[in-house]
């Protein structure tokens, strides 16, 4: 019951003639909000800011826990799909009309240009975006795209969120960047392993916030997955071809 399937062993599905069904569309909404949510937690220091009140270190003074308004800002978008668009859309009103978004990788047209969109190379996404949200799909291409090389280009104080798949960030390399002071701050909705281990040395810096895989866990989103994944095994016990099927391309000559 998810959109995404990189956890599917797809050579192994074409070996044995199964095929595979997932839960595509429905769950776009509740992702992009969280995204938005994660990039607003990130830019304010929500998480800092929580753990302030808790361990009473609640400082009266103007110039504590500042964060980054995201007005005239520019948001790098990798992966303008159809939850990359989404989130973009529910960005734009937050930079304004002096903002920019620019994005790498796929694109749905339509909305690129409605959005007044910019493509532009990876290297330029990472060097000129502010917040930089990821949300493109996990594969060959994308795995560990993150990496420490890249995180060096990023700007100083750059909020970096990722809603998409940990494998796409080398976690090593993000905790190695953070403990040179590198990234303004982060917001993860995916991490490697799921659950990370409560010791994991990400979750020692203030600045990121790990949130546990959450972003289509809408009563609503969840609950049309559901129906969705009934439809596809309702279809495969009959037989027929499943509803909402993943490509795994039988051909076996
Ligand atoms: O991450 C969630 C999904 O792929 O459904």
């Amino acid at each position: 019951m998810s959109v995404g399937y990189d956890h599917v062993d797809l050579s192994e599905l074409r070996k044995r003639l199964i095929s595979l069904g997932h839960t595509p569309g429905v769950l776009t909404d509740a992702v992009a909000d969280f995204t938005v949510l994660l990039v607003l937690a990130a830019a304010r220091r929500i998480r800092e800011g929580f753990r302030a009140v808790e361990k009473g270190e609640w400082i009266l003074n103007t110039t504590w826990m500042l964060g980054v308004q995201l007005t005239n800002k520019t948001i790098g978008i990798v992966g303008l799909g159809r939850i990359g668009s989404a989130t973009a859309l529910r960005l734009k009103p937050f930079i304004g009309n002096n903002g920019k978004i620019i994005y790498f990788g796929r694109v749905e047209k339509p909305i690129a240009s409605s959005l007044g969109a910019t493509k532009v190379e990876f290297d330029t996404l990472i060097r000129e975006s502010d917040v930089i949200c990821i949300c493109c799909a996990l594969n060959e291409e994308t795995k560990e795209m993150f990496n420490y090389e890249v995180f060096k280009k990023m700007k100083s104080n750059v909020i970096l969120v990722n809603t998409a798949r940990g494998g796409i960030i080398r976690q090593d390399d993000l905790c190695r960047a953070l403990s040179e002071g590198m990234l303004g701050s982060v917001g993860l909705d995916v991490v490697t392993p799921e659950p990370l281990n409560p010791n994991d040395p990400l979750l020692k810096f203030d600045k990121v916030t790990v949130v546990p895989h959450i972003g289509s866990g809408t009563l609503e989103t969840r609950t049309m997955m559901a129906n969705i994944a009934i439809e596809n095994v309702l279809s495969g016990v009959r037989g027929e071809t499943l509803p909402h099927a993943v490509k795994v391309n039988f051909d076996t000559k």
